[in-house]
């Protein structure tokens, strides 16, 4: 869908007003892959993905999505982000998987530093934060889930870390993200596996708050900021850095081993092979 269509959607009209709208354009001037809404009144950031047609994270996104985390955590009238999709069928798709096929090795050393960037921003994020999950959430969609302290998700949509699936190995701090929400049992089970869970099942175990209906997903998102943004932010903030910050600094610690770790990974001949198998797979199923 274009800007254009984005704003004559009457939902999203009624949903932010005129003003927000205003406000939405002006910051889409910096990227249009990332549509800010930024409410003065409440200090709520509604952040939307919007690089059709799955929101799957190349550098150039994903360098997009960390300048947005800046300037939101640069005004000091932020308190709380919202993050969501402009595609109501798929919250974010993961890892664009062409970054990681017959890659250049510096572009894939860019795209994964940016990557563990954009992670350590949201993660560590001083606002309270909560995806509205609106769609499928594979991979790194969950990843960006898991980065956020509350997640609602849409029924009938699936989540989940499947990397085992595509041949390709969770990095640990992916795999933190996920321990911090569920655990570690339900971790090793979600992990190994690489489990595609649905929103009932992702609910079971804890990986998401509230499940909900499309229509209401981002009103139960502005609802639940409510609640969290009643707490002084001084005393939230300095509760999840304690929290956040052990994660934080363990990968701050691994950061270039963990890059040389995922480009000598990546590049092998039996990892390149199962990526073109995948892909094979996903355009087939696409073009079905
Ligand atoms: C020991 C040291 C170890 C170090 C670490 C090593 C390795 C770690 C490395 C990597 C970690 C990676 C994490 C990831 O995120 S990998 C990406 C995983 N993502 C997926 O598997 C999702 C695949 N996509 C889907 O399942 C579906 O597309 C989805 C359910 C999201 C949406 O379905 P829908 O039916 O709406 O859309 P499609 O028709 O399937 O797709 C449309 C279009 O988009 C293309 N596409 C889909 N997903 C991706 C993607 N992730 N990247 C790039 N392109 C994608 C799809 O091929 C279609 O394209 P086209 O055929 O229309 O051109």
């Amino acid at each position: 869908m274009s800007l254009k269509q984005l704003f004559r959607q009457p939902m999203l009209r009624a949903m932010l007003g005129r003003q927000h709208i205003q406000a939405l354009r002006s910051m889409t001037t910096q990227s249009d892959k990332v549509l800010v809404d930024l409410d003065p009144k409440t200090g709520v950031a509604v952040v939307q993905m919007n690089r059709p047609p799955v929101n799957s994270l190349n550098l150039e996104f994903l360098s997009d999505i960390n300048n947005t985390l800046d300037k939101l955590h640069n005004d000091k009238s932020c308190r709380g982000l919202i993050l969501t999709s402009s595609n109501n069928k798929v919250f974010c798709a993961g890892l664009d998987i062409m970054e990681m096929y017959q890659p250049q090795t510096d572009r894939l050393t860019e795209f994964w530093k940016t990557l563990q960037n954009v992670w350590m921003n949201l993660y560590g994020s001083r606002l309270a934060t909560i995806a509205a999950i609106n769609g499928h959430s594979p991979a790194g969609g969950c990843l960006l889930a898991t980065c956020c302290d509350y997640r609602i998700m849409v029924q009938n949509f699936t989540i989940g870390l499947n990397e085992t699936q595509l041949g390709i190995i969770p990095p640990f701090w992916f795999v933190d993200s996920m321990e911090g929400v569920v655990g570690y049992r339900q971790t090793e089970l979600a992990c190994q596996k690489g489990l595609m869970m649905t929103t009932d099942q992702a609910s079971k175990i804890g990986l998401v708050d509230e499940v909900v209906t499309p229509e209401v997903v981002l009103q139960k998102a502005q609802n639940e900021m409510v609640s969290w943004l009643k707490i002084p932010d001084y005393a939230r903030q300095l509760t999840k850095s304690q929290m956040k910050m052990p994660n934080i600094n363990k990968l701050r610690a691994r950061r270039d081993e963990d890059v040389q770790h995922f480009v000598n990974f990546i590049t092998k001949d039996s990892v390149q092979q199962a990526l073109g198998f995948y892909i094979e797979n996903l355009k087939k199923k696409a073009k079905k």
